[in-house]
């Protein structure tokens, strides 16, 4: 006889977690299904961990900053005090029996095993077999992409989990991928004397997001002394014992480190979950879903898993989503037209909506306007450390912004507005008549705007 619920969620990561939690507090009886730490990645090897280690990070800089604007002033980096504030603060020593009570405390049965599909609304973890009256959510997120390049199998190369979980900074690092993880990381271990150097395959860093936010982080990077290498293909590596060697495309001169932090894009292998015993494809990249967050009858699908941007704040909005309606109560369809997303870097890189390429590609009639952050009244007062810009893409037909980016000193939270403006389809007209806070770093918005052409 299979054990009876009515919802069974798979992964408790930041969406399934939250899910689970609210359809148990709704009156559902929920079964939770974990094979790691409730939480997931984002509060244990993710967001939380990075942003402090940021944050440490951030303050030795704008300590190097105290010469050029206030005195005299020398920090001297330590890495210990970075690994005991994650250890601590961050991840109880990556332990998640508080997270765990708080889930079960809700009511919400939790299975520590790792668990797959056995059939529409059915789930095999261990030797049990769940049936789920209302229906299954898969939140089972995404692991590291690790490509195949010769030699790197068997090297004890790092993924985010070391590098988040690392007690002692090595000498040297390379990073192989500059997207969000690898220039967030490579910044971090950079500003804490690490000699790094990003092997970036492609064109430029951060190459979903505008062209200028790519050299931004890459100038960024350079002036924490880091080596920023773009169309870097690595044909093969090789583990000496103790050292790391890539060896590039074209003949180049190898690169040697202590480290090698792998960053090169996330998956989800859905064969290992059997969603074909539910209809689904197991070759696909991830679960397609509707805007109600449904995979298929009684199976919805939230967070990395959805391939709709591996973001915390995705999964928690798509999972609000799948509850409202899990529950049965009606309610608006996932939008994705003005996602934000924020590279923590410093300065911080915040988008949101599409890029001015992705606009033209749609065939729209596009006008961008570009505003730097040193020029800007706020910008020269900052002084050092005031690089950045804001960009903006209007859909020039109707008027209103579809994308825009803010990158400086507080890039991200001067996205705040951008992603209103974005959301809410504001005419850029009406924009243009706000009254914009002098001198504040989001004033360069309203430059931005007057230069729309
Ligand atoms: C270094 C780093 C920094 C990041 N920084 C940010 C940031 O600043 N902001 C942001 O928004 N996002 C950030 N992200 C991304 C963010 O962590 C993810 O988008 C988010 O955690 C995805 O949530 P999720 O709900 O899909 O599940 P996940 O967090 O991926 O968790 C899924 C859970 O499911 C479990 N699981 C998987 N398969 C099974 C199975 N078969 N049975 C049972 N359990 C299973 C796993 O053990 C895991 O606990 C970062 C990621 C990394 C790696
Ligand atoms: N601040 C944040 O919100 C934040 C921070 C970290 C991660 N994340 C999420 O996690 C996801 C995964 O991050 P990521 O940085 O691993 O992936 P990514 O997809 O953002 O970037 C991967 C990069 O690796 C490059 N690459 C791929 N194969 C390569 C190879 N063989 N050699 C050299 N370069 C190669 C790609 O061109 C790309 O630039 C992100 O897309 C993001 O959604 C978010």
């Amino acid at each position: 006889m299979d054990d009876q619920a009515d919802v069974v969620v798979v992964g408790l990561g930041p969406g399934g977690e939250y899910a689970a939690g609210a359809l148990a507090e709704a009156g559902m009886d929920v079964v939770g299904i974990e094979a790691g730490l409730v939480g997931g990645e984002c509060p244990y090897w993710g967001c939380v961990p990075s942003k402090m280690m940021i944050r440490a990070g951030n303050v030795l800089a704008e300590a190097g900053r105290v010469p050029a604007l206030a005195g005299e002033g020398k920090a001297v980096p330590d890495w210990s005090r970075v690994a005991e504030r994650v250890r601590s603060e961050a991840t109880a020593g990556w332990n998640d029996e508080a997270a765990a009570d708080r889930l079960t405390a809700k009511g919400v049965r939790l299975v520590r095993e790792r668990g797959r599909l056995a059939g529409p609304r059915r789930v095999t973890a261990g030797d049990r077999t769940f049936e789920a009256r209302r229906g299954v959510l898969l939140a089972t997120g995404s692991q590291p992409r690790v490509p195949p390049v010769p030699g790197l199998e068997g090297t004890p190369y790092w993924t985010n989990r070391e590098a988040i979980e690392a007690a002692e900074m090595p000498a040297s690092m390379l990073v192989l991928g500059g997207g969000a993880i690898g220039v967030e990381l490579a910044q971090v271990y950079a500003r804490f004397g690490c000699a790094v150097t990003v092997l970036e395959g492609g064109e430029r860093l951060l190459s979903r997001e505008e062209p200028e936010a790519g050299e931004l982080a890459a100038r960024a990077l350079r002036a924490d002394g880091a080596t920023v290498r773009t169309g870097a293909r690595t044909v093969a590596f090789a583990h000496d014992g103790t050292m790391f060697e890539a060896l590039l495309e074209g003949g180049l001169e190898p690169v040697r480190a202590e480290r090698l932090l792998v960053a090169t894009g996330r998956g989800t292998d859905l064969a290992a979950l059997d969603v074909g015993t539910a209809g689904l494809d197991p070759a696909a990249h991830a679960v397609p879903t509707d805007g109600q967050m449904r995979a298929a009858d009684g199976l919805w699908a939230v967070g990395d898993v959805t391939g709709r941007g591996a973001f915390t704040h995705v999964s928690m909005y798509q999972a609000q989503i799948a509850v409202r309606d899990i529950l049965r109560r009606p309610g608006r369809d996932a939008d994705y037209r003005a996602l934000p997303r924020v590279t923590f870097t410093d300065p911080e890189i915040g988008a949101v909506g599409i890029t001015e390429r992705q606009a033209r590609d749609r065939g729209m009639r596009v006008r961008t306007g570009l505003a730097p952050i040193p020029e800007s009244t706020r910008g020269r007062i900052h002084g050092p450390g005031n690089d950045g810009f804001v960009k903006l893409v209007e859909d020039a037909d109707r008027g209103v912004l579809v994308g825009a980016t803010s990158a400086g000193p507080a890039g991200g939270e001067v996205l705040y507005g951008l992603n209103v403006a974005v959301h809410t389809e504001t005419p850029t007209d009406l924009l243009k008549h706000m009254i914009f806070t002098y001198p504040t770093f989001h004033r360069a918005v309203e430059a931005a705007l007057h230069d729309l052409h």
